[in-house]
């Protein structure tokens, strides 16, 4: 479980999050959607304890983080897979190498335990086999798909998706979104963040929706009601349309 208590963020004068009170459900994948600037990636770094909010409070996997420091955020972000906008992977390393990183830095596994974990977590993400190739030799797609058994690596309890298919083609964004569905369904206590601006793909993948506007929750509801939902401001965000009530900064 994750919680935002009446989060506000401001950075200056300049209010990101104002009075955010929304709670992520354990073992589900929630979406968290908004347009560009909307303070998706302020609400998740919130998450690693990379911001700290203004006012309010923040819970993380039942734990209150608000006021943690280095040792304790350094164990709350153990719990925690990240999958970054680009894949990151790095250039120099092997397949094997860059998925087992986040292991060799925490962990002391004996290396025979530590190539069934590699083999078992690129298994997960339909990509057998490919520990001796190098990010060179892959495609965009694959990339994506070997920064999330990175992500799985450590097993962790939470795993936050940046805008995973951004700047993918239609075909790649679709498999990657079935991904997150199986890596969910093959973990059924994993909570699975995924930060997007595309609310279509959000509701065919999500249990959860977590619309952000203005800093505030517009709705957080099952992706039926949103697609049934008669608020202006999302019936805006569904058509892609400029003209609405829906206020560009
Ligand atoms: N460290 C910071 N200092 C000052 N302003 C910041 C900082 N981080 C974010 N902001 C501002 O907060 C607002 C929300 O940013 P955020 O990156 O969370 O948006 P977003 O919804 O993720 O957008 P996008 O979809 O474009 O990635 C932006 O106006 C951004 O400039």
């Amino acid at each position: 479980m994750i919680r935002f208590e009446h989060v506000t963020k401001q950075f200056g004068s300049f209010k990101v999050l104002d009075d955010l009170d929304v709670e992520i459900p354990k073992g589900k994948i929630t979406v968290i959607i908004g347009k560009s600037g909307e303070g998706k990636s302020v609400t998740i770094k919130h998450i690693m304890g990379l911001l700290k909010p203004t006012k309010g409070r923040v819970f993380v996997d039942g734990e209150d983080i608000t006021d943690f420091e280095i040792e304790d955020l350094k164990r709350i972000r153990r719990k925690i897979g990240m999958l970054f906008q680009h894949a990151a992977l790095f250039d120099s390393l092997s397949v094997f190498e860059n998925v087992a990183f986040p292991v060799l830095e925490h962990e002391n596994v004996p290396f025979d335990e530590l190539k069934d974990r590699v083999g078992e977590v690129l298994d997960m993400v339909g990509l057998p086999g490919i520990e001796k190739k190098f990010p060179g030799e892959l495609s965009t797609g694959e990339k994506k798909r070997v920064g999330l058994a990175r992500a799985l690596i450590h097993k962790p309890k939470i795993i936050l998706y940046d805008e995973p298919t951004t700047g993918m083609d239609p075909l790649v964004s679709e498999m990657i979104d079935e991904l997150i569905v199986a890596v969910n369904q093959n973990n059924p206590e994993l909570t699975s963040v995924v930060i997007s601006h595309d609310l279509k793909a959000a509701l065919d993948i999500s249990e959860n929706v977590v619309m952000l506007y203005k800093g505030k929750v517009q709705l957080a509801a099952s992706p039926e009601e949103f697609r049934n939902t008669s608020d202006p401001v999302i019936r805006q965000f569904f058509s892609g349309k400029v003209d609405g009530p829906m206020e560009f900064m």
